[in-house]
Formats: structure tokens, sequence, C-alpha cells
């Protein structure tokens, strides 16, 4: 190590040094000097400032130990020395990982020959054999940092070589060794590296490993790794009554392929087949596997990988990937004759998209050692010419698909140019002379795009969406009593009604002749009633109030069903909400064990709910799912007599109205 950065030599030269050269301390000033200056030797540093190596010290930071040890395990699979991983969660926190790879290196270490390499490669950071790429061409690892890393935040780490037929041990402490390394015998039938660790309190507090993550994570290696099986293992305490297995075999020779497919079951996709494929990329520097579809509705999901470190925060991969879906896209447009494809960007065709895209790359780059983003400059041409080439074959080769998929990108283009012309009419400046009603909580963002109007049953419900709602673009018009059944009421009786007059006002658009959907003040107008029969009757009632006054508003999708739960059902540790009697019996044999005793309270109207309740199941854009009311082409020539019918006469039927035509017609669930 080099004397100059040891702690002693800063020390040592720091006092004679600072003595004349220091001015005297002014005031209120602090006599700042070298002898300030700490420099943290072995481990230190790492139990001083965990998150500048694992990013925290919280629930991530945590499950980031396990996977730098699977990580090493992985790495030894790719280069082709194992292809069994055995991970083990046990009562206690206690992670164990073994591989049947060639063992962590056990000889004298040619640097410190007191020391064997696996000493070495624990106690000190920058130490590994992925530096030359002699011994490992595609890893994850690279930094020579992780183990050590791990062994520095264990409270205990016990490591097994079995080398040339002998086993191994040493074990750690905080980092520390405390013992030698220990020669425990001839073993046969065995060879790998085994790392048993418990990660320490001290740093983590009482946080556990969660064993559905650990499971996840090993499933997901598996996909990405073809040439490997995961054996999984947890204690069955550690599981009970969950969806995860308490041991599991994760071999999956198909690849992302079956990846996308378990991960979208279920979901409607733009295309029959997904976009699936392995390619290597030119002189051998490395290669690609992907699999990508797109989902008709809600939020897809794009995963990126390289060398099996997912890469949350994307990087060049991503970026090649990208350029050659749009740029293929684009071109494919071209051929067709289809000029509005030149305006396809991006965000169109990935905001649907739904897929996993795998790299293997020589010396990767990652920002930091979490590992979260790939900056390797190379990787984005790499990944861009050899996706782009098989992508222009797909589309080229099934023109259904390529046709299907260029449609619905097109739409999402124009609904995007659609949204930003709106967004372009400022709100205030446009709204800023409106009369608004008293009793509006408006919202505070500037512009129509992404806010929202609930309209909610009475004060006391008002009052607690007002505080569950996020200011800036959610607004709240409480309704007091009952609105005018609008079916048989007159035009004139209409607008006497106070109720409706508030409503109109808040809604900025104006209604009947009068209405001009570009003086719309808010993006989304969302009906929030109880969800009782009462709540359905006035929901019912504003619904036909929308048809009959402001049916355009209600043809361009803006109107929508708030699901508010009905019943709240807790155990300890855990809380589920259910929307009516059936939901509520299956939560309760689906969620909690037979013999447990569950707290089950009804909601006797949206004001009783606590706001954070009320956020969490039923206004927050992250969790919530909304009806989208619409009516469907056929329909539509008979709306009127359709409202006459159900809300005029023979109130019977009202109720039938919403459940069942609200929820078969066009309805779609937003959000989710
Ligand atoms: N399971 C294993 N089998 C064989 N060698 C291993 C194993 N785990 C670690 N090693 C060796 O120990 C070295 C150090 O591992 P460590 O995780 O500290 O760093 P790294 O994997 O090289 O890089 P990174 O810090 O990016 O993880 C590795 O480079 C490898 O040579
Ligand atoms: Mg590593
Ligand atoms: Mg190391």
């Amino acid at each position: 190590m080099n004397d100059l950065f040891s702690r002693n030599a800063a020390k040592g030269a720091a006092k004679p040094a600072t003595k004349p050269a220091s001015p005297a301390p002014v005031a209120g000033g602090s006599d700042y000097s070298a002898k300030d200056i700490e420099v943290l030797e072995g481990l230190e540093p790492v139990r001083r400032r965990p998150g500048m190596y694992i990013g925290g010290t919280d629930d991530n930071a945590l499950h980031h130990l396990a996977a730098e040890i699977i990580d090493n395990a992985m790495d030894e699979a790719v280069a082709g020395h194992a292809d069994r991983i055995e991970v083990t969660l046990e009562v206690g926190n206690w992670l164990t990982v073994r591989d049947n790879g060639r063992g962590i290196p056990v000889d004298p270490h040619p640097k410190f020959p007191k020391l064997s390499a696996l000493e070495v490669i624990l106690t000190t950071l920058h130490s590994g054999g992925k530096f030359s790429g002699k011994a490992y061409d595609t890893s994850g690892g690279l930094h020579g940092v992780g183990s050590s890393v791990v062994n520095a935040l264990a409270e205990r780490m016990e490591v097994e070589v079995a080398r040339d037929r002998t086993l191994f041990g040493h074990a750690f402490e905080q980092g520390k060794p405390v013992q030698k390394l220990k020669n425990l015998g001839a073993v046969h039938n065995r060879r790998g590296t085994q790392v048993r660790f418990k990660p320490d309190p001290e740093i983590f507090g009482k946080q556990l490993f969660q064993a559905a993550r650990l499971h996840r994570l090993c499933r997901s290696k598996a996909y990405l790794y073809k040439g490997v099986e995961i054996r999984w293992n947890c204690d069955p305490k550690l599981v009970e009554g969950t969806d995860t297995p308490a041991s599991a075999t994760l071999h999956f020779p198909g690849g992302l392929r079956d990846f996308l497919a378990t991960s979208i079951e279920g979901r409607a996709t733009v295309v029959p087949q997904p976009w699936a494929g392995e390619v290597g990329f030119a002189e051998g520097a490395g290669r690609a596997e992907w699999a990508i579809t797109w989902v008709e509705q809600g939020d897809g999901f794009l995963s990126t990988y390289a060398n099996t470190i997912p890469t949350p925060q994307g990087g060049t991969h991503e970026a090649g990937l990208r350029a050659a879906l749009v740029k293929g896209l684009r071109a494919y447009g071209e051929l067709k004759k289809e000029r509005r494809a030149a305006s396809v960007t991006a965000e169109d065709l990935f905001g649907g998209l739904a897929g996993m895209c795998s790299v293997f790359i020589r010396e990767p780059q990652f920002q930091g050692q979490t590992k979260d983003k790939l900056t390797s400059p190379e990787a984005a041409r790499l990944v861009e010419n050899a996706l782009r080439d098989h992508f222009d074959h797909w589309l080229a080769g099934d023109p259904g698909n390529a046709d299907n998929l260029l449609a619905w990108t097109i739409e999402r283009a124009e609904e995007r140019i659609r949204r930003r012309e709106q967004k372009e009419t400022p709100r205030k400046s446009a709204t800023r002379k409106l009369r608004l009603p008293g009793k509006l909580a408006d919202c505070s963002r500037e512009g129509v795009d992404g806010t929202e109007l609930f309209l909610v049953e009475g004060d006391s419900a008002g009052g607690s969406a007002k505080q569950a709602r996020d200011r800036e673009t959610q607004a709240v018009l409480p309704l007091r009593g009952k609105i005018l059944n609008v079916a048989s009421a007159s035009a004139d009786k209409l607008r006497q009604n106070q109720e409706l007059r508030d409503l109109i006002e808040a809604l900025g658009c104006g209604a009947g002749d009068r209405f001009d959907l570009a003086r719309l003040r808010y993006g989304r107008i969302v009906i929030m009633t109880d969800a009782d029969v009462d709540g359905a009757h006035i929901a019912a009632l504003l619904m036909t109030f929308f048809y009959k006054e402001l049916p355009e508003l209600v043809r361009q999708g803006r109107l929508f069903l708030a699901q508010p739960p009905l019943f709240r059902l807790q155990a300890p540790g855990k809380t589920v909400y259910a929307k009516d009697d059936a939901d509520r019996e299956r939560l309760l044999k689906k969620e909690f064990k037979a013999n447990q005793k569950v707290d089950v309270s009804r909601f006797k109207g949206l004001g009783e709910m606590p706001p954070a309740s009320l956020k969490e199941t039923t206004m927050d854009p992250k969790r919530r799912t909304l009806l989208r009311v619409m009516l469907p082409a056929e329909e539509r020539a008979r709306t009127s007599e359709l409202i006459e019918a159900l809300m005029g006469r023979r109130p019977e039927l009202r109720f039938r109205f919403i459940q069942e035509n609200a929820a078969k017609l066009d309805e779609e669930s937003v959000d989710a």
C-alpha cells in the first residue's frame, strides 16, 4: 500500500507543516487544517459511508448485499465454470450462496505473501480477478469491491472454498478476520465457493431480507442465463401465507421469451407474438437477448440488464434499443407511405412497451457500485446495429403485426400532440376572468394537462377528499344534496339549480349550446360517490347530466368514475380493501389464513374514510383504478332514448344503469 496515503503519514506531516503557515484564527472562524483531514483505511470507509458503496442503508441497500454475492456466483456461471447456484435464507437473517465454480483462490497472494488471495479479496477494496478480462469474459463484476463491501457490512461472514479436493474455511466479523484460513480436510464431489453471512444490525437496524424479493431476484437471474440452475431455499416460516415458495429449482431454457410470457400473463397485446431473439455482436464483442411486446392498455415496462445486472436507470444499451426501434418503425412507415409515422417518438413507442433486453459485454462500465445504469459508450452502437436489422426483418416478415404496431403507435403520437396543444392554452390565463364557486378547492397547476376535478357527495366527503388529494393536480368540488333529476327537468329548471350551476362554473366550458371543450379547465372529471345505493344514484344522475348537457366531454373520454372500497379488512400487519360483498369474501379467503382473526369494517361513506385510506385506494393516480365512462358507437345514437328509459319514469331501473351499463359499456380501466 502507498505510504503517502496512510493515516499516520498524513498526521506526521501535518503538524510541522501547518504551524508556521496557518494565519491567526479570525472571530468565528475555525482552525481547519491538515490535521482535520482523515484518511480511512481498509474497510473502514465502507462502514462509515455505506451509501457510496450500496446506495444507502435502506431496504434496497440491504438487498444489494445479496445481489453482490449472487452476482459473483453468476459471473462464475456465465464464464462457463459453474452451472449450479444454491441460495438459502435462514431464520435469523442468514443468507448462504453456494456455487459449483472454480472457488475463490486461496493460495498466498503475490503482493501480500502472508495472506491468502481469499483474505485479500474480502478485506481490501479493489481486489479482484475481473480487471484484466483474463479470468472472466463478460462479468457483471468489475470493481473488485462487491464482496469486500458485503463483508464489511456483515455482522459475520463465513466463507468455504472447495478447490483441488480440499475444503478451506475462513470467517470474518464486521470485515475483520477472526481466524486464519483453515484447511478443513479432503472433500470429494464438491467444488466452488460458499458464502454465508448475516447483515450487521448496527448498519441495517431491524431490517430483514425478504424471501419474496430474493426469490424474484434468483428467478430473474435464471431467466437471464439459461446455462445456470438456481436452487432457491428458505425456511418455510419465512414464507408462510405468501405466494413465495419455500424451495424451487429455477432453470429456464426458454430464456427471456418465457420471462416475458409470465410477466404479462393475461394482458392483451398489440401484436400476437412478441418480438424476441438473440444475436451476437460483431467481432465477438458480446451478445444481446430480448423479448418485447406492446400491451393494449395501461403502462408497460422495460427491464434492461447488462451481464445479468439489472439496470433500472437504463443507460447506453437501452439508448441503443430505443434508437433501433424508433428508426425501424419510422422506416417501415415510410415504406408503407404512411406520412404520420415521421412524428413517432420513443415516448409513443415505449409507453406501452413491455419487455426485457439483456446484453453481455466485455469490460462494462456502470454508474457507481450499485450499477443502476450502464455507461459503456460502445454499447449503444452495438445494440442499435444488432437489433435494428433484426427488427426490420421482423416487421417485414409479418406485415399484419407490423401494421398493427404502426397504427397503434401513430394513435399514441397523435394523442400526445393533442395533449401538448391543450397544455399550451394555459389554465390561469384562460380562466382568470371566470367566477369560480366558493366551495371549489382548486388545484394549483397552470394548464389543463394532468389535472382532475373530483365531484364528491356532501361536505364531509369533500373534507376527506381535500385532505387526500394532490394539491397540485387534483381539485375537489363537493355537491350538496341530491342534484336534480336532469332527465325529467326542464332546461330552465336545470339552470336554476345551484349545485349544477356551481359544477358548470367549475368546469369552465359552458353547457348545452354554449359548450366549448377548449375551455374545459381539467383533464379529467372524476365522479366519486359513496360505494352504496345512494351514491350510485347520484353518480347516475351526474352521468345523465353530462350526457345531456356536455355529451362531447363524455365522447372525448374525459369523464370517469372513481371506485372507492366498501370494506376494510385488517389483521396485524396487513390491510386490504374490498369493493363489495363478493370481493370481501374473496379477499378473506385469499389474503388471510383460515383461522386468522380479521377485523372487517364497512365504510358508511367516503367522509368516514381516513384521508390516507381514501388517497391510497381511490385517489392516488399510481394506485387507484378509474373507470372511463363512454358509450359504444352503436349506442350513441340511442343515448337520449336510453336515458329517458332509465332515468325518466322508472326509478327502480336507476341502479341497474350504473351497475350494468357503466360496467359493460366502453369503460376501461385507466392508470392500471
Ligand atoms: N463465487 C466466486 N467464485 C470465484 N471467484 C470469486 C467468487 N466470488 C468472488 N470471486 C473472486 O473475488 C473477486 C472479488 O469479488 P468482488 O465481488 O469483491 O469484486 P468483483 O466481482 O471483481 O467486482 P464488483 O465489485 O464489481 O463486484 C472476483 O473478481 C473474483 O476473482
Ligand atoms: Mg462482485
Ligand atoms: Mg474486493
